[in-house]
């Protein structure tokens, strides 16, 4: 038994009762009407996966214009049914205006049995593959929608990073290769995104490629994919991620950690716009549009020798610069602030602002490791916080002079070096004032009051 529903609308009684008849030893539903015009209630009120169409109603009518004209009917309410049409002898060209409509088939009257069963049943299959399709369509939308959503918007509305979303406004609809440099935790992912989003390509897929974490052995086959029997593990077809990411945009991040033959080899796929997955020699054509990162000096390491030019030239068609987080000025406390609205959502925190001093402790900070920097420290001053206010203190930053994690400097006063000291021993016991002050040889008291006086 196959699980279709076939409508089958005919003026003859006959036809619809011997089709009915055979049709029903082998579908699951059967539905008969003698006109048309009951189509849209019949549709709208059963689950119909094939509909047998016949080609004239009216009395003497022979030249299937009705047919054309139902067909069109059908597939205007949903274009994925399956409609097969029954037309007489003779009238083949009927058939092939009737399948340039978007008819799937047709068959001859009066129909033998055996044919009547293959066409409707290849019909079937065709109608499940669709459904499935369509299926997945919607979970690939669905899915695409969250990974959207772990992107965050720029946050920013400083010189530099104006400027560079004026460029990312100019580059984003061209399917320009894009370079992006910056420091780690710079948001040099987060561009990428906004590029894509900005982009034609924004309703395809954004493929984070991270080529720091594949080796030699797992370069090509992740990238290029591969073909069953291609090496013992490779148990299936599998396409790489090139080819996944067809019509979208590939984001191929820490590129300069590639090695030179990697390099050589991801060189000869951007040249010939196409890859050849590992175990196969057919040339796939990709359509992706290609934006790279680094925190490496990618034109130091070509006067080096170790970065490969013409690969340089390849993804470099424009570059973005990402200014290191200390310099975008007052950028720092509207990302602070940004974090501080989304930790305190996440710890269920009813924190609202930053008290001015934790601010200028923001400004003063020299962040090393940029925005991710900032984020984890936001994270923690809200943990740790207990009021409705983020205080100096919750931030645990020692002020740029202090040089963050760097050795005591000689030219620091007594009181200074105390403060860092104390500063240091709460950091590394992660606010744990007894273990701190055991650390420093003082009692916890002894601890509480240095932390008053130092404003900690
Ligand atoms: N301008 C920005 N606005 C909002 N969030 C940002 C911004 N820049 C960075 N972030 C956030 O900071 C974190 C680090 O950003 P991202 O991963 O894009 O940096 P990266 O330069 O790609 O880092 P790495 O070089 O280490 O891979 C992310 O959580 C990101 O959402």
């Amino acid at each position: 038994m196959i699980d279709a529903n076939v409508l089958v609308i005919d003026d003859d009684d006959d036809i619809l009762l011997s089709a009915r008849l055979f049709l029903k030893q082998h579908f699951n539903q059967v539905l008969t009407c003698k006109s048309p015009k009951e189509l849209n209630v019949l549709l709208s009120r059963n689950e119909v996966d094939i509909v047998l169409l016949d080609m004239n109603y009216q009395k003497g009518a022979s030249d299937g214009r009705e047919g054309l004209y139902w067909l069109e009917h059908i597939l205007s309410i949903d274009k994925d049914y399956v409609v097969i049409l029954m037309t007489a002898y003779g009238n083949v060209e009927l058939a092939v205006q009737a399948i340039k409509k978007g008819a799937t088939d047709f068959i001859l009257k009066p129909w033998e049995n055996e044919k009547l069963f293959a066409t409707l049943s290849a019909a079937s299959k065709l109608r499940q593959s669709n459904k499935k399709i369509k299926k997945l369509e919607k979970i690939h939308s669905s899915l695409q929608k969250d990974i959207n959503r772990q992107f965050e918007n720029i946050v920013g509305t400083s010189d530099p990073i104006r400027h560079l979303q004026n460029t990312l406004i100019k580059v984003a609809p061209t399917d320009a290769n894009v370079l992006i440099l910056g420091e780690n935790g710079t948001g040099k992912q987060v561009f990428a995104y906004e590029m894509h989003r900005l982009s034609t390509r924004r309703n395809q897929l954004f493929m984070h490629v991270d080529l720091g974490s594949l080796n030699e052995n797992l370069f090509e086959s992740e990238l290029f994919g591969y073909a069953k029997g291609a090496f013992t593990d490779a148990k299936e077809d599998k396409p790489g991620r090139f080819e996944m990411a067809e019509g979208g945009t590939i984001f191929l991040d820490e590129i300069g950690n590639l090695s030179l033959p990697l390099q050589a080899k991801l060189l000869s796929v951007l040249q010939n716009r196409t890859v050849t997955r590992l175990g196969e020699s057919k040339e796939r054509k990709i359509n992706v549009r290609l934006i790279t990162a680094t925190n490496m000096p990618l034109n130091e390491m070509v006067a080096k020798g170790t970065f490969r030019q013409d690969l340089l030239f390849r993804i470099n068609t424009v570059e973005l610069l990402l200014p290191g987080l200390a310099q975008r000025g007052t950028d720092i406390i509207l990302l602070a602030s940004h974090f501080l609205s989304s930790f305190a959502g996440k710890y269920h925190k009813g924190i609202l602002r930053f008290e001015p001093k934790a601010e200028t402790t923001l400004l003063n900070y020299h962040w090393p490791g940029n925005v991710r920097e900032l984020q984890h420290v936001i994270e923690r001053a809200v943990i740790m916080s207990e009021g409705q206010e983020i205080v100096s203190s919750d931030l645990q930053l020692m002020p740029n002079r202090f040089g963050g994690n760097a050795p005591l400097q000689t030219d620091m006063g007594l009181e200074e070096m105390e403060k860092l000291m104390v500063q240091k021993a709460i950091d590394k016991h992660k606010g744990n004032i007894s273990r701190a002050a055991a650390d420093l040889g003082l009692t916890r008291a002894a601890l509480y009051r240095r932390i008053e006086k130092f404003d900690l």
